[in-house]
């Protein structure tokens, strides 16, 4: 465990992600305001149709990295472990498709490690390989990730708080400040949005109304 559960839960609470492919302002001035707005974790995710790669996408990653920096934010880096090594990022996110997580612990040393996972052998596979936080997903319909999963609504969450699994959680895929609520109230310690954020006219609006909407259930549970 690289970050102590309690830590990992705040930071967890409004998890903003995002690449250059989600936005249509330009993404400095969308993090820039996501984080006025009260974002708490970022996750630079790179991905899909028309992404950078190779030293536009390091760039892009050093830009957001450093404005990310400017209000100590921790900065994540999904799916490219090398660039997050090289960059110094503050942690990383793997799918399963992706390296096994005990190999991306021993390259990244104390950094945090989130992992996707969509089922109990894929969660405790995970915990036992030292993940810090588990992403479940798509919890409502989403056309961001053109190969998300089938949608599951909070059932695994269910299934994962009743097996008293007590490993920080963070909920992805749809969610935006109408429907965070539930997944709250499910056992959920944040929601993790890409659109909800990215394409809004008020990134900072919309990133407030979300941080308002899940505090506002957590004092009340
Ligand atoms: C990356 C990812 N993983 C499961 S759904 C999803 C996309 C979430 O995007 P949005 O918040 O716009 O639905
Ligand atoms: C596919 C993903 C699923 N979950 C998450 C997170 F919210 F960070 F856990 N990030 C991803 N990139
Ligand atoms: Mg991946």
């Amino acid at each position: 465990m690289a970050v102590n559960p309690q830590a990992m839960r705040s930071l967890l609470k409004v998890y903003f992600i995002m690449g250059s492919t989600n936005c249509c302002q330009n993404p400095e001035n969308v993090l820039q305001a996501a984080i006025k707005g009260g974002i708490t974790l970022f996750q630079f995710r790179e991905k899909g149709a028309g992404c950078l790669h190779g030293k536009e996408k390091e760039s892009l990653a050093k830009k957001l990295q450093a404005i990310c920096k400017q209000s100590n934010i921790p900065f994540i880096v999904n799916d490219d472990i090398e660039l997050a090594v090289k960059i110094n990022a503050d942690g990383v996110h793997i799918g399963q498709d992706d390296e096994a997580a005990d190999v991306v612990r021993r390259k990244i040393g104390s950094k945090i490690l989130g992992v996707s996972v969509h089922s109990m052998q894929e969660a405790e596979t995970a915990i036992r390989q030292g993940a810090d936080y588990i992403g479940i997903g798509p919890i409502y319909p989403t056309s961001t990730k053109a190969d998300a999963k089938a949608v599951q609504g909070l059932t695994f969450l269910t299934e994962l708080r009743s097996a008293d699994i007590q490993i920080p959680v963070v909920g992805i895929g749809g969610i935006t400040s109408e429907n965070a609520s539930p997944l709250i109230e499910a056992g959920a310690d944040g929601v993790s949005v890409i659109s909800a954020i990215s394409q809004a006219d008020s990134p900072e609006k919309a990133a407030a109304k979300l941080y308002d909407s899940v505090n506002r259930i957590m004092r009340n549970a």
